[in-house]
């Protein structure tokens, strides 16, 4: 399981070299030392974010779920003031619960009048006007 040890970003900035480097993705302090050589994207990169918050850098990547869920591995620890979201996202799934409730609730109010109701409303008015106008009209004829 992923630590839980807190840690600041000066703290964190002490460990930027090939021997000891960290840095920090979405509030985990992550401690990549050992995952240098086998970044697929080269150990360049994980150095020059080295002891600063990398999340940007992780994220404009587009890196795929199995790297994001490599995270978790190199935890060491989280930012100072940040609170982390469990993977599965359920924090996400309840946020949006009261949204769908709202939506149903519309869609069953809309529902309530039948459409054969709007149909006589609109189309008995405009058969009786029309039927009125044509008998003036053949009256008018004959
Ligand atoms: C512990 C943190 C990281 C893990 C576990 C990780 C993991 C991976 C993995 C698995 C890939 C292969 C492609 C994929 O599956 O998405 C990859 C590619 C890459 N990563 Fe990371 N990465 C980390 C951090 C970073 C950071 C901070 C940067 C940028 C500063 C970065 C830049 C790249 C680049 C440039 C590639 C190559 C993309 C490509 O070839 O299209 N990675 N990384």
């Amino acid at each position: 399981m992923a630590e839980k040890r807190v840690f600041t970003l000066s703290q964190v900035s002490q460990h930027k070299s090939k021997r000891d480097c960290w840095l920090v993705i979405n509030g985990r302090v992550l401690n990549v030392t050992s995952f240098l050589d086998d970044h697929p994207g080269g150990e360049e990169v994980l150095l020059e974010v080295a002891g600063k918050d990398a999340t940007k850098e992780f994220i404009n990547i587009g890196h795929s779920n199995a790297a994001q869920n490599m995270l978790a591995k190199y935890q060491v620890g989280v930012l100072q003031g940040y609170v982390i979201k469990e993977a599965d996202g359920t924090e996400g799934a309840l946020a949006q619960e009261p949204k769908k409730k709202e939506m149903s609730a519309f869609v069953i109010k809309g529902d309530q009048s039948p459409k054969y109701a709007a149909f006589l409303e609109f189309f008995v008015p405009l058969l009786v006007a029309g039927s009125y106008f044509c008998y003036r009209y053949a009256s008018q004829i004959v």
